[in-house]
């Protein structure tokens, strides 16, 4: 059956979207569905999964739209249909590609149901709203949360993010943005069209620059140069390690996750940056000495990923958030404990969730050490408190930006 063109891709993209739906798998998990793949289709099936599980909601509206009994949520029919429409309305693919490649996926099944209903919406000229429906569950809790925002926030999520990548020497700017043709977002951050292959850019061999989101450089940032050591909590696969190091601290970088810690040590070797890495849980670990910064990009949601990663807006529970706030709250009192008098905190989460972000807030012990709008990119502006809130939302002309919130706090 593989040997129609373009069928692989497709069969891993069932794959990866059975094991996110079902399993609950993350879409990175998920991904190794794709392994035996070439560059192009492992990119195409990882592109049709990414754009089901983004224009989820709407496509299902489409299909109940041309479905005279509504089709079980867990059908293969509906996925596959999923698919196919993803394709014709979001990735460009021809009508007689998207059949070629789609009915075969269902042998032994209703292909011609798949058919029917593919081709009614096509003639009908069927079209996806300009910004995705977000799922019922995670709508209603940023709506709460949000309020005037939510639409913005939603338009945010329709396309998946440009290419960000922070450069291991902010002095550089103006000249790799130009050899880069990229914008400059902050010194030492650019950013680059989608699509690109990134190990091919001038640059990334020589350990240049590494990818990293606009918001996900502002944490390591806000500790300024070095002052001595820093301890970088939850460090794996590193990108604020390898800032911190490019800052001039004494870098512990600490993980609990060996195959992230991998990829920590690969982007050390890449960069020509140092660190101590430490694999440990950090629940469980007790320093030597103490630190003269702590960053603690603690484990969350990860739902202010959601413009690349739209998978956590079907698998993240209110479960795993309270989980997740019981972790980050336990992780925060260790942190605080293990820094050297005058020393800063940074605490953040590419969290959306209140729970995982401001709500943490009151627990901790330290002194507020407010943030201020100079030290954050053009667009964005501390809250009234001196924490930073960004949503996808934000800086929307620029391409915008995942959601995250950052504190920043002092020991006396
Ligand atoms: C948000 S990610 C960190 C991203 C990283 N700071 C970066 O910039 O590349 C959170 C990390 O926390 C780690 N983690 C989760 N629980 C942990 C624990 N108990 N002890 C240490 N690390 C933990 C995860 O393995 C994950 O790598």
């Amino acid at each position: 059956m593989n040997d129609i063109a373009g069928l692989p891709a497709r069969n891993a993209a069932l794959k990866m979207l059975d094991a996110v739906l079902r399993r609950g798998d993350t879409l990175d998990t998920a991904a190794g569905a794709a392994k035996g793949l070439g560059p192009s289709d492992a990119a195409l099936a990882r592109a049709i999964a990414s754009e089901v599980l983004r224009w989820q909601v709407d496509l299902d509206r489409l299909i109940d739209s041309a479905t005279r009994q509504r089709l079980p949520d867990d059908a293969k029919v509906r996925t596959v249909l999923r698919m196919m429409l993803a394709q014709a309305l979001k990735l460009e693919t021809a009508p007689h590609a998207v059949i070629a490649t789609g009915l075969p996926l269902l042998s032994g099944g209703p292909r011609r149901l798949a058919h029917g209903v593919f081709s009614t919406l096509d003639k009908k000229g069927a079209r996806l709203p300009d910004a995705p429906t977000i799922p019922e569950d995670v709508a209603a809790r940023w709506r709460t949360q949000y309020g005037e925002r939510f639409p913005e926030i939603a338009a945010g999520l329709a396309s998946p993010p440009p290419l960000d990548i922070t450069l291991r020497d902010a002095g550089e700017t103006d000249a790799w943005a130009e050899r880069l043709v990229a914008r400059v977002m902050a010194p030492g951050q650019l950013r680059l069209s989608r699509g690109q292959a990134v190990d091919a850019l001038p640059g990334f061999d020589e350990g240049a620059w590494w990818v990293q989101d606009l918001a996900a450089s502002i944490p390591a940032s806000l500790l300024g140069k070095s002052a001595g050591t820093a301890l970088d909590l939850c460090a794996a696969p590193g990108g604020k390690t390898l800032q911190l190091a490019a800052a001039g601290w004494e870098v512990t970088a600490l993980d609990i996750a060996k195959r992230r810690l991998k990829r920590l040590h690969q982007n050390l070797q890449r960069t020509g940056l140092a660190a101590e890495v430490v694999e440990v849980d950090a629940l469980k670990w007790e320093p030597e000495q103490g630190f003269d910064a702590i960053l603690l990009d603690a484990p969350c949601s990860a739902t202010g990923t959601c413009r690349r990663h739209p998978d956590v807006l079907h698998r993240v529970s209110r479960g795993q958030i309270e989980d997740l706030s019981k972790l980050q709250a336990a992780l925060i009192e260790r942190a605080s404990a293990w820094l050297n008098p005058g020393g800063l905190l940074v605490y953040a989460v590419c969290s959306m969730e209140r729970e995982e972000g401001e709500a943490q807030m009151g627990r901790v012990s330290l002194t507020p050490a407010p943030i201020t709008q100079d030290e954050l990119p053009a667009g964005l502006a501390p809250t009234a408190e001196g924490w930073l809130r960004t949503d996808p939302g934000m800086l929307a002309d620029a391409g915008g930006l995942d959601g995250f919130f950052v504190a920043r706090f002092r020991k006396d």
